[in-house]
């Protein structure tokens, strides 16, 4: 097994730049994506260590070892059952190791309070529940905590000018602002997903963790989906996302390879995206050829 040391990779950075349908505003000026404020004396880490968690009784993660960086767009692959979901699930603390620990910025996930860490992981799951009947503005804003008073509860704070504006720049950076006012039920699976994405990105948190993002998406809505996420990365926050489409793994500046609850491979894509690690991982005979600045992974069988 290799270590889950983190190399940072920045190759093909430019031709993934933004596409003009994602982070940008209806009059052409590219919105601004919030630089995430540096955490003072803290790495910006988020870390498993040495890392064993059970699905219901089952070891789905078996001594994962793992850096995801803030300011870096990290996959996670491998086949289904791999332990995927269930490490995500471990990275944002709604699982229970057995053994071993999640750190985020140096310090135990476990003496994290609840608040201060839904503030710095943001989670995408596989099938967000959006409510159908509320419009989009006001499904962004429950990601600011606007929930409390919406759902008749006490509200913790006041609203602010600062969530107003936090709610706008959400919309404008995934393209959301032109169905603001329009409801949930009303928009097609793509439009629903960036709204999610949006709610997600309201609340500005230091990591967003996404369950196979792309489920779901046509090919247009998938590669928007990889470059609007880009955008969010070259700001600062830190992505870590659990992919099935290789060749759109291939775009992450690092990969984690799991096989069976395992890391088999960690490391920028050429290193992990080998013949042998896929025939190891997957069982499948592939080629991967290098297209311009990009990789491909074709598979033989
Ligand atoms: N509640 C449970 N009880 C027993 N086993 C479980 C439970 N939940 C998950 N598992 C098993 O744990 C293993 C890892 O599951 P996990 O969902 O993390 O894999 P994954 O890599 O995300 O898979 P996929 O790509 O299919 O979504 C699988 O073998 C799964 O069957």
């Amino acid at each position: 097994m290799r270590s889950g040391q983190k190399v940072k990779g920045s190759e093909g950075l430019e031709s993934l730049a933004p596409s003009p349908a994602w982070g940008r505003l209806a009059g052409g000026t590219t919105a601004q994506v919030p630089t995430a404020n540096k955490i003072e004396g803290s790495s910006d880490i988020l870390e498993a260590v040495n890392l064993h968690v059970h699905a219901g009784t089952f070891p789905a993660v078996r001594g994962v070892n793992a850096r995801f960086d803030t300011g870096t767009f990290s996959a996670v692959i491998g086949p289904n059952g791999a332990g995927k979901s269930t490490l995500l699930r471990a990275l944002l603390g709604l699982n229970k190791p057995e053994s071993g620990e999640v750190c985020l910025f140096g310090r135990p996930l476990k003496s994290w309070s609840r608040p201060e860490r839904s503030r710095a992981l943001a989670y995408l799951a596989q099938t967000e529940g959006l409510p159908d009947s509320t419009k989009v503005r006001d499904v962004v804003a429950l990601g600011r905590g606007a929930g409390d008073w919406r759902f008749g509860l006490l509200p913790t704070r006041p609203w602010t000018n600062a969530d107003d504006a936090a709610v706008d720049s959400a919309l404008d950076r995934t393209d959301t602002r032109r169905f603001e006012v329009r409801k949930v039920a009303e928009l097609s699976g793509g439009e629903r997903q960036r709204v999610a994405l949006a709610r997600a990105l309201a609340g500005e948190p230091r990591f967003l963790l996404l369950d196979e993002p792309t489920n779901h998406l046509d090919l247009a809505y998938a590669l928007e989906v990889i470059r609007y996420l880009r955008c969010e990365v070259a700001g600062g926050l830190g992505v870590v996302a659990v992919l099935h489409d290789l060749n759109l793994a291939a775009r992450a500046d690092w990969l984690l390879l799991l096989h069976q609850g395992e890391v088999l491979a960690a490391g920028p894509p050429e290193t992990v995206l080998t013949p042998e690690n896929l025939l190891a991982a997957y069982g499948v005979r592939a080629r991967v050829v290098r297209d311009a600045d990009r990789l491909l992974v074709i598979p033989e069988d």
